[in-house]
């Protein structure tokens, strides 16, 4: 072993490369699977189109995203064969349908988030929260993939993990799953991660008095 081998604890004649990823065969969803892209600075934004091969569902975001992270719930939207989506958020006052927005119904009136949903293709356009009351009211949540644009924040966590248990997936798979989403840097949480957990719980502290307003 060489003398900077000693001194900074590797071996610098070893031919050894970072551990191989373990679980790279197990498929999330199609925008991390080769690797999670990095976010542009400065990114402005783009149009998201619905799968529609004629007339398709366009909405404009103009602005970068936040908070983007793959979600295992069963009531976000998945690309076909996906047991993940992808989601983020963004000003509700920066998204505006700008074509057919005519085919978009709400999936779920009674749900907190609205998914307006093209009822031909069955792709979620956008996420709305109506109740002024919820910690997110303010926030749209969309689906970066249906842009062509590239830049838009990059996914940071996994979101309802275990859910994906609730759309059919193999509890026994569940152990590789967490350990490709950590592959990816995609920690995986079972509800939202810490951070926005306690936002939600500071919100409603706030609301019930426990916490200064
Ligand atoms: N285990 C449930 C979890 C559903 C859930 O709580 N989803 C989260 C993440 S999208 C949420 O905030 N839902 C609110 C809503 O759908 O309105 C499922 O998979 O259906
Ligand atoms: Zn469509
Ligand atoms: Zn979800």
């Amino acid at each position: 072993m060489g003398i900077l081998s000693k001194l900074f604890g590797g071996d610098s004649s070893s031919t050894a490369s970072p551990a191989a990823p373990r679980y790279a065969h197990i498929k999330i969803h199609p925008q991390v699977d080769g690797g999670v892209k990095p976010t542009s600075p400065g990114f402005q934004g783009g149009t998201l189109t619905c799968k529609c091969r004629t007339n398709p569902v366009k909405v404009q975001v103009s602005g970068q995203t936040a908070h983007n992270h793959v979600c295992g719930c069963t009531k976000c939207w998945k690309p076909s064969g996906s047991v993940f989506s992808q989601i983020a958020v963004v000003g509700r006052d920066k998204v505006r349908v700008t074509e057919n927005g005519d085919k978009l119904d709400i999936v779920d009136p009674n749900a907190a988030i609205q998914r307006h949903a093209c009822r031909e293709c069955g792709v979620h356009m956008y996420g709305r929260i109506e109740n002024t009351g919820h910690p997110f009211h303010g926030l749209d949540f969309v689906h970066t993939e249906l842009s062509s644009e590239r830049g838009w924040a990059a996914p940071e966590f996994a979101a309802f993990v275990s859910s994906i248990i609730e759309s059919g997936v193999e509890p026994s798979r569940m152990e590789g799953i967490r350990g490709r989403l950590r592959e990816l840097g995609l920690e995986p949480y079972d509800c939202l991660s810490p951070p926005l957990m306690d936002a939600i719980a500071t919100h409603v502290a706030k609301q019930s008095g426990a916490l200064k307003a």
